[in-house]
Order: C-alpha cells, then sequence, then structure tokens
C-alpha cells in the first residue's frame, strides 16, 4: 500500500505540492492525472524518495520513505522520466548490476534475470550495449531494472511516452500481469484511452491538490461526463475556478 500523507512542496516560493494526500492499495492500477505542470512528476519523485518533501509524509508498506529510504528502497521499482541507462553496459550487465545492488545473488539473482529477460523479450537485446537503443528498447530495459527484484510497489512516469503500438502493448501487458500478481501500481499519463484501459483508480492533480478520486466510470458519473476525457477536463481546469472538489473527495 502506498500512503501520501498531507505533502507539501515549494520550490523558490513557489507551492507545487499542498497538502497533498491519497493511499493505493496493493494489487491495484491507479493512474495520477493532471495538466502540464499539475505536480505529477513532484508528487511520483517525493514517493519514490529522489526529492524531500517540505511537510507531510510517505509510508511504503507502512515504512516511511524519507525516516527508512533504504527499507523503502527494496520494495519499490521505479521507472523515472529519464530511463538512467549505463550506456558503456550490455542489458545483462546492466540489469545484473542493479539486481546485485537489490542484494540478489547466486540462483535468484539468476532466476529475476531470466524472468525479465522473457517477459520483457529482452533476448535480442541481452548481450548488447545500450547506447543508440531506441525509445521502446529504453523502456523495457528500465522496466526491467524497476522490476528485476520484484517490488510490491511499482511507480512510472509517464511510461508510453514515445513508444510505438507494440512497445505500449507489452508495457500495458506487463502492468496487468503485474496487478494479477498483487503488485502495487502508480502511474502518470496524459493518455485518457490507456488510463481508461487501464485504471482501478484515476487521481486527478491541479493546482497541487487531488481534485477527482474514483473509478474512472466514478469520475464520470460523478462529473455527468460519458467518457474519461470530458471528465478529467472537467476536474483538471474546472477546479481551478470552483475550487471545489468532487464528492467524497479530500480538498
Ligand atoms: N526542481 C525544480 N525547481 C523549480 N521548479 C520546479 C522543479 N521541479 C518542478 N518545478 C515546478 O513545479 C511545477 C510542477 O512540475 P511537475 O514537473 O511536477 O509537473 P507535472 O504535472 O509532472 O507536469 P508535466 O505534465 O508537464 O510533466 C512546475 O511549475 C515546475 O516548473
Amino acid at each position: 500500500m502506498i500512503e501520501v500523507q498531507s505533502i507539501d512542496k515549494s520550490f523558490a516560493g513557489q507551492r507545487v505540492l499542498r497538502e497533498l494526500g491519497f493511499e493505493i492499495p496493493d494489487g491495484r492500477i491507479t493512474a495520477l492525472l493532471g495538466a502540464n505542470g499539475a505536480g505529477k512528476t513532484t508528487c511520483l519523485r517525493i514517493v519514490t524518495g529522489l526529492l524531500r518533501a517540505d511537510a507531510g509524509r510517505v509510508l511504503l508498506g507502512g515504512r516511511d520513505v524519507a525516516a527508512d529510504p533504504l527499507a523503502a528502497r527494496r520494495q519499490l521499482g521505479v521507472v523515472g522520466d529519464r530511463e538512467g541507462l549505463y550506456e558503456r553496459l550490455t542489458v545483462e550487465e546492466y540489469l545484473t548490476l542493479f539486481a546485485r545492488m537489490q542484494g540478489l545473488a547466486g540462483a535468484a539473482l539468476r532466476q529475476s534475470l531470466d524472468a525479465v529477460r522473457e517477459e520483457l523479450e529482452l533476448g535480442e537485446l541481452w548481450k548488447r550495449r545500450t547506447r543508440g537503443f531506441s525509445q521502446g528498447e529504453r523502456m523495457k530495459v528500465s522496466l526491467a531494472r524497476a522490476l528485476v527484484h520484484r517490488p510490491q510497489h511499482l511507480i512510472l512516469d509517464e511510461p508510453t511516452r514515445g513508444l510505438d503500438v507494440l512497445a505500449a502493448r507489452l508495457l500495458r501487458r506487463t502492468l496487468l500481469r503485474l496487478r494479477a500478481e498483487g503488485t502495487t501500481i502508480l502511474f502518470s499519463s496524459h493518455v485518457m484511452s490507456e488510463v481508461a484501459e487501464l485504471s482501478d483508480c484515476v487521481l486527478v492533480m491541479a493546482d497541487g491538490r487531488i481534485v477527482g478520486n474514483g473509478s474512472p466510470a466514478e469520475l464520470m458519473e460523478n462529473t455527468g461526463s460519458d467518457n474519461l476525457e470530458d471528465s478529467f477536463v472537467a476536474l483538471a481546469y474546472g477546479s481551478a475556478a470552483r475550487s471545489e472538489c468532487i464528492e467524497g473527495t479530500p480538498a
């Protein structure tokens, strides 16, 4: 479970997150939506421990990310807005390095590497250095790095950005499989069709707050919309003027 409790964050006096709070239960896929600049990446960086909040806290599986970062990271996989590949290493070397850093060794290490190679169809890339990889190839390696230690929580920042149809499909299939295995998944996106297809729950951010929280069907019902995009627009852009939340959503 991911618990975000009353997070505040400012950059140079500009308040980006305002008492942001939400909970994500295990075995669910949750999408984080918001206009450009709404604070999604800042929120995800705080949830993953890359950035410190000014106030509030984040718990991953009950562990405070800021107070106990190593324990939190052991149960966390992250696909960030940059892939962070080491271009001189082959895929195998790169994933082995990250698996070792997560404490895997011996047969367990071998098994984990074999599993991600197969699941993410990395066979042909396995012995290649990652320099020059296409966007889709980079995403697959980045996702494999995030998954190699079988984390309980997976966080992805716009994971399908720049992917072709097949790569996006592989990613969606992987997320659905992980959900079936009980993984807790939080991802940000601007692609409404993929959010509607994948998400059990949608969080809509505006002005550093959650202004909508529910299943796609609930958000549509609460906004009187017959599609998720209209519902998102009503919440994300209407909210700045109305500064109110849909029923049942924390302010
Ligand atoms: N390191 C930083 N220093 C200064 N300002 C920052 C920093 N990181 C983010 N911001 C500002 O915080 C606000 C929220 O940015 P953030 O990247 O979290 O938005 P976002 O919702 O992810 O946007 P997008 O959809 O465009 O990726 C923006 O106004 C951005 O300029």
